[in-house]
């Protein structure tokens, strides 16, 4: 049996208790670490906090593992029970999707453990679930590389007044993957795309293509480390949020459509006060 168990988003505590039963029973104890991150995976302690609670090591599966030798692991969980942990829920990353669908095809049962993603942004920050169009990501631009696409699917959902999620770049280097999961040193550190820097990349964008899609006084809601204890949650114009210190990893962002009154009420609960510490925002 395959367990493709969700982690949540906060700490080791919030693996549900379905999950942790799944896990304690499996031989073996894959971790995907490369489509998001635990916020006390960046700790010194790190994957050996999960070690001690499950009682059981983990194997730290990087995109190679996952993508392109599951058969390993999938071979396994056909002899006997394998988990595969990710963070946040089984299916908020595409690439889960296609190892389930790997393992049901090979005639592997397959169990999934949901739990809270990413997902739950869209209401964490005060706005409702269907009034939401399609999710974006947006990658880190390089000097040559400066893909615009998601300007294109932005246009589409304000046109409809849709909101817009959109998920930041997370780029790990594969060889320092373990290392950074253990909390060690390692020489090139990841990089996490910040909310300011998806501002500032959204406005370059913007500028180049002139639709007037956005700008600078779209409302839009900043989310930082979503279900850890000092989570912040911050709402306002574009230009603002460029100069709010979100502090440290994972960031997303949300483009607000047209609101409903409700959501505008929800809303002011996120503004930054004038006099205000940001850190207290939205904190859990
Ligand atoms: C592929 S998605 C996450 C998939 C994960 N399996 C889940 O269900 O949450 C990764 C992106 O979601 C966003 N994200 C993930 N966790 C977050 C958190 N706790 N707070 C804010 N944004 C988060 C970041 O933009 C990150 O790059």
């Amino acid at each position: 049996m395959l367990f493709v168990v969700g982690l949540g988003l906060g700490d080791e505590k919030d693996i549900t208790l379905k999950g942790l039963e799944a896990v304690r029973r499996c031989d073996k104890v894959y971790m995907e670490a490369y489509t998001s991150l635990l916020s006390f995976g960046l700790s010194s302690d790190g994957l050996s906090t999960l070690e001690k609670l499950y009682g059981k090591p983990i194997t730290v599966a990087d995109r190679e593992m996952v993508e392109e030798k599951a058969d390993v692991f999938l071979s396994e969980a056909r002899e006997s029970d394998v988990a595969f942990l990710v963070v946040g829920d089984p299916f908020g990353a595409t690439t889960h999707t296609d190892l389930v669908v790997r393992a049901k095809k090979a005639g592997i049962d397959v169990r999934v453990v949901h739990n809270a993603s990413v997902m739950n942004a869209v209401g964490a920050c005060g706005l409702q679930l269907y009034r939401y169009g399609e999710t974006i990501s947006i990658p880190f631009f390089t000097e040559t590389w400066r893909p615009y696409s998601f300007y294109e699917k932005i246009k589409k959902n304000r046109d409809l007044g849709l909101h817009t999620l959109c998920l930041l770049d997370i780029r790990v280097k594969e060889p320092s993957l373990e290392s950074l999961c253990r909390g060690k040193k390692q020489y090139e550190p990841p990089r996490f795309m910040s909310i300011n820097t998806a501002i500032e990349q959204l406005l370059e964008v913007e500028e180049k293509s002139g639709e007037s899609v956005y700008g600078e006084d779209t409302e839009c809601v900043g989310l930082a480390r979503l279900g850890s204890e000092d989570q912040m949650i911050v709402a306002g114009p574009m230009k603002q949020l460029l100069n709010v210190d979100f502090g440290a990893p994972l960031h997303c962002l949300v483009i607000a459509g047209e609101t409903h009154p409700l959501e505008q009420e929800m809303l002011e609960f996120y503004r930054l006060k004038e006099g205000s510490d940001h850190k207290e925002n939205g904190t859990a």
